[in-house]
C-alpha cells in the first residue's frame, strides 16, 4: 500500500498537535496545557469557582503563582507579610486572596519575600518552567511572551483559567499560521521592541486576529532569547492569538542549568533537545499570510497615538489625521492628538516628557537593563524629568543587576531603582502617571488611561527610554555621541554574575535517579481527578435563544478592553457589580457626572441589551474578563461588530454572551441603521438571524456548532470537558512517557520530598530572598 504523504507542518501546527486529547467534527479541540501561570488579577474567581463546584487543581505541579500586578515597587526591607505591606484595600484583598487560595489548592508560589516573584511573563522563563514545544496559558494577554520558546503560549480569561485548573486542558480550534520574516540585519540603535513596533505598525492591531504568528528569517535568528521574549510578547498587541520563534541553539543554551529545565548532559536533556529540534517549521508548510519585512528598514520606532500601531520613526513628526483614508480613522486621528496634547507636524524629537519607565513583561528583563544603564551611564537625566523608573521584571533580574552594577548606574543618572512587579505598565499598584503627564514607556500600550487617567504614553525600546531621559524629549538614541552598542550584542557578552548561580540546577545528582523517577511514578501523585458532576449550588449558565431589545451604536475601531473597563477596576475578586464601571473613562466626565455625549447615557441606550459596532477589533487588548462581566452587568448580552479579538470573543461565550462578527459591510450597515433609529433587534440564535423590531430578517450570522450548542442549553463546559476524562488520563500517560521532562511530578520527586503533591507546594510564609544560606533559591 503506497504510503500517505504526510501534509508538511508550521512550528504551531506541530505544537498543537501534539497536544490534541479530542477532536469534534466541527473542529472543536480539546487541548492539553503543560503549564499554567497564575497571578493575583485574574485567579480569584476562578478559584471561588472550583471551590464552589468542590473541585480541585488537576495539576498542582504544571501549576505555578505569583503576584505581580498590584504589589508596590517601593522598597520590601520591612516586608513583614503581603497583607500589612501594600496599603491599598482592594490590591491588597487581591494578593491576600491569591496566598490564600494557593494554600487551599496547594499551588506553588512565589509571594514578596522569595526572589524568585516578578512579572509572570519574566518568572516562567527565567525557572525553565516555560519550555519548547509546550502549551503554556496564563490569564494574561501577554503570555504569548513563552512562544519566544517555541511554546504555543496564550493568554485566557477568567473562566478559562478556572476550566485549567480543573481539568489541566482547554476548548479551543484551530488558528490560522501567519509567518512574519524578518530578514537582514539590524542597524546599530535598533532593538527588538523597534522590530515589533514596526511589525504592529505594518499589520495592524488586528493583523494577526485569528492567528498565531511565526517570526523567522536572520534577524529573528539573530536575537537572543530576551530580544525573542520581547517580539513575541506585543504579538497580542499585533491581534494575534500567540507569536512564537522556532528553538535553536540560542534556545537550548538560555535553558541550561535553568532549575525546571532538564539538567544538562542528562538522557532526558539529551532527548528533549532532539525533541525540541524536531520542532522546525517543514520546509514547504504552509502559511495563511506570510509578511516580508528587511530589517535595514526599521529604525528606532516610537508611538504617537493611543494604540499600538500608531508608530512613526523618531525621525519622523507627528502625522495629520487629515491625510488619513477615511472619514473615521481622521475623526480617530483627531481625537488621539487631542488625547496626547500634539500638534500635527510636531517632529517626534521635540516632544518633551515628564517621566520615563523602564520595566513591564516586555523589557524589565537582564539585557534591557544593561542596553539602558549603557546609555546612561556617567550623564544625568535631563532636570524637566519628574520621575525616571527602572522597575526590574523579578527579584532574580534585580539580583543580577545588582551584582553588575547597574543600580548604581541607574541611581547616580537619578532614576529611581524599584521592586520587581508590573508597576507602570498599568498603574493597578502606585506608579501611575498624573493626568496630563506624558511618559516614555518601554511597556506594551499605549492606550488611554493606561498608565494612569489622561496619562500619555509612547512606547519604545529601553535604550530610546533612557535616551528620553537624558535629553528630556522623545530622543534619538543613535545621536547620543557615547551609544555606540548594539542593544542586543552587548547583552549576550555580559558577564554572569551571583544569580546566574542561582538558576543553577541542583536538584538531581545522578542520571540514574532521574530516570527512576521518570519511571517509578509515585501513586499519591497522580492528577487530582475531579467529577463532572459539580457539587451542589455551584451555578450553570443561562441559556440564551433569543434576544430582544434595544442596541446602542458605537463607531469606534479598536475599542480596547481597557477602555470598556479601566483597570482601577479590576481589583474586584467577584464577577459582578461592574456594569457602572462599564466604558468608566468615556462614559463620566467625573465620579458623579455623566458624559452627555456617551451613547449609553442617552435614551433610549441605557436600557441597551446589545451593541452595534461598526469598527473592526472590539475587545482588543487585554484578557481581562472583566469586560465581559461589565458588558454583562450593565445588560449587554450581545454584541455584534466586524471582528473581534480573540481572548474577548472566547471571554463573552464563557459568560453566557454572543459576539456576532459580520463581516459583509451592507448587512452591518443595516443593523447599525436600526439601532442608530433607536428600534429594538432581535437575535434568534437557533436559526442564526438578526431580525428587525417587526420581525423581518436583516442578516444571517456564523456560530460554531459547539458555542452555539453550550449557549441554547446553558452548558457549562468544564462539567463537560470532565466527561472526557478518560481521554486526558490517556494523554497524560503518553505525556508522561514521550516528554517525561514535562511532568511536574518528577521534579517534586526528584527533590526527594516523599510524593504528597499538595504538600509540596512552596509554602506562602516562607521567606526565600537568599538572606542565609539555609535557604537556597532552587525548587
Ligand atoms: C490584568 C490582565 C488581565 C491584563 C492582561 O491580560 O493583559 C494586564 O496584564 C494588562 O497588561 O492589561
Ligand atoms: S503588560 Fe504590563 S500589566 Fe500586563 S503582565 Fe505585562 S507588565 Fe504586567
Amino acid at each position: 500500500m503506497p504510503v500517505a504523504e504526510r501534509t508538511p507542518q508550521t512550528l504551531y501546527d506541530k505544537v498543537f498537535q501534539a497536544h490534541i486529547v479530542d477532536e469534534k467534527l466541527d473542529g472543536t479541540i480539546l487541548l492539553y496545557i503543560d503549564r499554567h501561570l497564575v497571578h493575583e488579577v485574574t485567579s480569584p474567581q476562578a478559584f471561588e469557582g472550583l471551590e464552589k463546584a468542590g473541585r480541585k487543581v488537576r495539576r498542582p505541579d504544571c501549576t505555578l503563582a505569583t503576584t505581580d500586578h498590584n504589589v508596590p515597587t517601593t522598597s520590601r526591607k520591612t516586608l513583614r507579610d503581603i497583607a500589612s505591606f501594600i496599603q491599598e484595600d482592594d490590591s491588597r484583598t487581591q494578593c491576600v486572596t491569591l496566598e490564600e487560595n494557593v494554600k487551599k489548592f496547594g499551588v506553588t508560589y512565589f509571594g514578596l519575600s522569595d526572589k524568585r516573584q516578578g512579572i509572570v511573563h519574566v518568572i516562567g522563563p527565567e525557572q525553565g518552567f516555560t519550555l519548547p514545544g509546550t502549551t503554556v496559558v496564563c490569564g494574561d494577554s501577554h503570555t504569548s511572551t513563552h512562544g519566544a520558546f517555541g511554546a504555543l503560549a496564550f493568554g485566557i480569561g477568567t473562566s478559562e483559567v478556572e476550566h485549567v485548573l480543573a481539568t489541566q486542558t482547554l476548548i479551543t480550534k484551530r488558528s490560522k499560521n501567519m509567518r512574519i520574516l524578518v530578514d537582514g540585519e539590524l542597524s546599530p540603535g535598533v532593538s527588538s521592541k523597534d522590530v515589533v513596533l514596526h511589525i504592529i505598525g505594518k499589520i495592524g492591531t488586528a493583523g494577526g486576529t485569528g492567528s498565531v504568528i511565526e517570526f523567522a528569517g536572520s534577524v529573528i535568528r539573530s536575537l537572543s532569547m530576551e530580544a525573542r521574549m520581547s517580539i513575541c510578547n506585543m504579538a497580542i498587541e499585533g491581534g494575534a492569538r500567540a507569536g512564537m520563534v522556532a528553538p535553536d541553539e540560542i534556545t537550548f543554551e538560555y535553558l541550561k542549568g535553568r532549575p525546571l529545565a532538564p539538567k544538562c548532559g542528562s538522557d532526558e536533556w539529551n532527548k528533549a533537545v532532539a525533541y525540541w529540534k524536531s520542532l522546525q517549521s517543514d520546509p514547504d508548510a504552509k502559511y495563511d499570510i506570510d509578511i516580508h519585512i528587511d530589517g535595514k528598514d526599521i529604525i528606532p520606532t516610537v508611538t504617537w497615538g493611543t494604540s499600538p500601531e500608531d508608530v512613526v520613526p523618531i525621525t519622523g513628526s507627528v502625522p495629520d489625521p487629515e491625510t488619513f483614508p477615511t472619514e473615521a480613522k481622521k475623526a480617530a486621528g483627531r481625537r488621539m492628538l487631542e488625547y496626547m496634547g500634539l500638534a500635527a507636524g510636531t517632529p517626534m524629537e521635540d516632544v518633551v516628557v515628564d517621566k520615563v519607565f523602564i520595566g513591564s513583561c516586555t523589557n524589565s528583563r537582564i539585557e534591557d537593563l544593561r542596553a539602558a544603564a549603557s546609555v546612561v551611564k556617567g550623564k544625568k537625566i535631563a532636570s524637566n524629568i519628574k520621575r525616571a523608573l527602572i522597575v526590574p521584571g523579578s527579584g532574580l533580574v534585580k539580583e543580577q543587576a545588582e551584582a553588575e552594577g547597574l543600580d548604581k548606574i541607574f541611581a547616580d543618572a537619578g532614576f529611581e531603582w524599584r521592586e520587581a512587579g508590573c508597576s507602570m505598565c498599568l498603574g493597578m499598584n502606585p506608579d501611575i502617571l498624573s493626568p496630563k503627564e506624558r511618559c516614555a514607556s518601554t511597556s506594551n500600550r499605549n492606550f488611554e488611561g493606561r498608565q494612569g487617567a489622561q496619562g500619555r504614553t509612547h512606547l519604545m525600546s529601553p535604550v530610546m527610554a533612557a535616551a528620553a531621559a537624558i535629553v528630556g524629549k522623545l530622543a534619538d538614541v543613535r545621536k547620543l555621541a557615547e551609544y555606540k552598542g548594539s542593544p542586543h550584542i552587548e547583552a549576550a557578552v555580559a558577564p554572569e554574575t551571583t544569580s546566574g548561580k542561582a538558576h543553577a540546577d541542583e536538584r538531581i545528582e545522578t542520571d540514574d535517579h532521574e530516570k527512576e523517577a521518570l519511571t517509578d511514578q509515585p501513586e499519591d501523585s497522580s492528577p487530582q481527578v475531579n467529577t463532572s458532576v459539580p457539587k451542589a449550588g455551584s451555578t450553570g449558565l443561562p441559556k440564551f435563544t433569543v434576544l430582544k431589545g434595544i442596541a446602542a451604536p458605537m463607531e469606534k475601531a479598536n475599542i480596547d478592553t481597557d477602555a470598556i473597563i479601566p483597570k482601577q477596576f479590576l481589583k474586584t475578586i467577584k464577577r459582578t457589580g461592574l456594569g457602572k464601571a462599564l466604558f468608566y473613562e468615556w462614559r463620566y466626565l467625573d465620579a458623579n457626572t455623566e458624559n452627555p455625549d456617551f451613547v449609553l447615557n442617552q435614551e433610549p441606550y441605557r436600557q441597551a441589551k446589545i451593541i452595534v459596532c461598526t469598527g473592526p477589533n472590539f475587545g482588543c487588548g487585554s484578557s481581562r474578563e472583566h469586560a465581559p462581566w461589565a458588558l454583562n452587568d450593565f445588560g449587554v448580552k450581545s454584541v455584534i461588530a466586524p471582528s473581534f479579538a480573540d481572548i474577548f470573543f472566547n471571554n463573552s461565550f464563557k459568560n453566557g454572551m454572543l459576539p456576532i462578527a459580520i463581516k459583509n459591510k451592507d448587512d452591518l450597515e443595516k443593523v447599525h441603521a436600526e439601532a442608530a433609529a433607536g428600534r429594538e433587534i432581535e437575535i434568534d440564535l437557533p436559526n442564526q438571524l438578526i431580525k428587525d423590531q417587526d420581525g423581518n430578517t436583516i442578516c444571517s450570522f456564523e456560530v460554531e456548532e459547539f458555542r452555539k450548542h453550550c449557549l441554547v442549553n446553558g452548558f457549562d463546559d468544564i462539567g463537560l470537558t470532565m466527561q472526557l476524562e478518560d481521554k486526558i488520563s490517556e494523554f497524560e500517560k503518553k505525556m508522561t512517557l514521550e516528554t517525561p521532562w514535562l511532568d511536574g511530578r518528577a521534579y517534586l520527586k526528584r527533590k526527594g520530598q516523599g510524593g504528597k503533591l499538595a504538600a509540596k507546594a512552596v509554602p506562602v510564609p516562607k521567606t526565600n530572598r537568599g538572606e542565609t544560606k539555609t535557604e537556597p533559591l532552587e525548587w
